[in-house]
């Protein structure tokens, strides 16, 4: 336990995505117990309804506020109730960035009230996401401390930002090029570039809103990262390189469930509800059904997050390569690029017969269903903590990233955006945990690619990978209980460091 403080307030704000709330509810939840601050979680209207549906059924969770901020869409050229990234085209992702600027009148109100509300006192600090710079000059105009909160991992954040920050990679000759604060032996590639970052020049939409809010960031007091010192070390290094300030890497914020050490199969209805306020596309029961049928280690899992999916020729390509591994598996679904993502999915995207055939059961010849279908949105964490999952196809984001290692599961790459291909890098590169089926979303993949990397990652030939991917994979998993492990854990310690750093003059 982190010293007694004096019960101050802690206000924090994610950026509208679930990729952010839900590492930021965790870490609301660990400070929580960790210390008596009262905590206040500021967003959009529509996040904090969710944020509160949450909490309500999480008991955890009950004693944190949650202040909503005026928000108005349609100002800002959205649809009216589109606050969250959830199923939204990049189009208008970098629409709702620029509105989210809008949000410091009401968020200094409500310091202001609070403020108020202590008898002057401001709040302890305020806590914010990376891509909410300027919450560190309405810290300093309260008279108390800003602190960045990363909810991706030390070296996707650092490669992402320093990027962004060294601009122009425009035009770029060689393939190959060092990124500022990596050693140079850790080179990158033109490929680890999403297309906003490969064409920026530092006058474009992007560069206009990034740049700015990344070095607003470092005037911060300080940087919280969802990792830990031994699951990263070469990313925590180049994170302090990069922001030179204080870092602490207090992560990963998963359930206690999953990084229990706890090896049995069964399921737990407490953490399936992870998606703020909206509902599961299946029931978890029936996917702990469909694991239970398969042997230990056999079953892949695909999905590719809160807010990315594939083309539509990339979707039948993937299906064929999902049937012709012979491997089973859960797959969740959502409309391909250029569709809405948040519509019925329609037969025309799979090859003719796909699902008919995956989900039949022959009882003559005693063959199981060999795929499960899930509509939008699964209980990944129960997925993830079966023992007869065996590798995890996923787009590599940073959430992803953790569960699956938790659980000793390997990783099928294909990074879509975001810092995801630097992920993915860093799981290939340094801890040996995935193979990479492609790069980006609209990147073309053949369903020989597909059944390739699937038996690389699950197969047991001779001279493959599947073992050696195993084993490390199994390694990062006790690094991660480790860091976590309550009084000797380097992430419970830094926690504890970070409490005690708040109630420091
Ligand atoms: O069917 C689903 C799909 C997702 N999830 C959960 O949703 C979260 C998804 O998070 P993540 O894997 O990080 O993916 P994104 O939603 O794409 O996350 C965004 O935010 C991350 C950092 O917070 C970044 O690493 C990513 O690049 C960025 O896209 C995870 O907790 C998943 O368990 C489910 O429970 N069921």
């Amino acid at each position: 336990m982190a010293p007694s403080d004096d019960g101050g307030h802690i206000v924090m704000l994610p950026f509208m995505a679930h990729g952010h709330l839900i590492p930021f509810l965790a870490l609301a939840r660990r400070i929580q117990r960790r210390s008596r601050f009262t905590i206040t979680i500021a967003s959009t209207p529509v996040n904090v309804r969710r944020l509160r549906s949450t909490a309500m059924a999480d008991p955890t969770l009950r004693a944190i506020n949650f202040a909503e901020l005026a928000f108005d869409p349609s100002a800002h050229g959205l649809p009216s109730n589109t606050e969250n990234t959830e199923n939204m085209p990049l189009t208008q992702m970098v629409d709702l960035c620029y509105a989210s600027l809008s949000l410091r009148a009401p968020l200094e109100s409500l310091v202001a009230n609070i403020t108020c509300r202590e008898d002057g006192r401001p709040p302890v600090c305020i806590i914010s996401d990376i891509f909410f710079g300027w919450a560190a000059d309405v810290a300093k105009a309260f008279g108390t401390r800003n602190y960045t909160f990363t909810t991706c991992g030390a070296y996707g954040t650092s490669a992402y930002v320093s990027m962004w920050l060294h601009l122009p990679h425009r035009g770029m000759e060689s393939g190959k090029f060092i990124v500022p604060a990596f050693p140079e032996r850790c080179l990158f590639d033109k490929s680890h570039l999403v297309a906003m970052i490969r064409e920026a020049d530092g006058d474009d939409v992007w560069s206009r809103f990034l740049r700015p809010q990344f070095e607003l960031t470092l005037n911060s007091s300080g940087w919280l990262c969802n990792t830990s010192e031994e699951f990263e070390p070469l990313g925590a290094a180049a994170l302090r390189n990069l922001v030179k300030l204080p870092v602490w890497t207090i992560g990963p914020l998963l359930p206690d469930a999953i990084v229990r050490n706890d090896d049995s199969s069964g399921s737990s209805t407490s953490i399936s509800e992870h998606r703020p306020g909206k509902p599961l596309g299946i029931a978890p029961e029936r996917c702990v059904e469909f694991l239970d049928e398969h042997p230990p280690g056999s079953v892949v899992y695909v999905c590719f997050g809160s807010q990315n999916t594939i083309t539509e020729s990339n979707m039948k390509e993937l299906a064929a390569g999902l049937e012709a591994s012979e491997r089973p598996f859960i797959w969740v679904m959502r409309p391909p690029l250029g569709f809405d993502m948040g519509s019925e999915m329609r037969d025309e995207w799979l090859p003719p017969g796909f699902e008919k055939r995956v989900t039949r059961v022959d009882e003559k010849k005693k063959k199981k269903k060999r795929g499960l279908l899930v509509r939008d949105w699964a209980p990944q964490l129960e997925i993830l903590r079966h023992s007869s999952t065996g590798a995890f196809l996923s787009h590599c984001g940073w959430n992803s990233t953790l569960e699956s290692l938790s659980q000793g599961v390997p990783i099928i790459g294909w990074p879509m955006a975001g810092e995801q291909a630097y992920n993915a890098k860093m799981m290939a590169e340094e801890m040996g945990v995935c193979v990479e089926l492609a790069r980006g979303a609209a990147a073309e993949v053949s369903r020989e690619e597909v059944r390739r990397a699937i038996e690389a990652a699950v197969g047991d030939a001779e001279g493959g990978k599947g073992k050696e991917l195993r084993e490390r994979a199994m390694e990062a998993r006790e690094k991660i209980r480790k860091a976590v492990t309550e009084g000797e854990g380097s992430s419970v310690k830094a926690m504890d460091e970070f409490l005690r750093n708040l109630v420091t003059p």
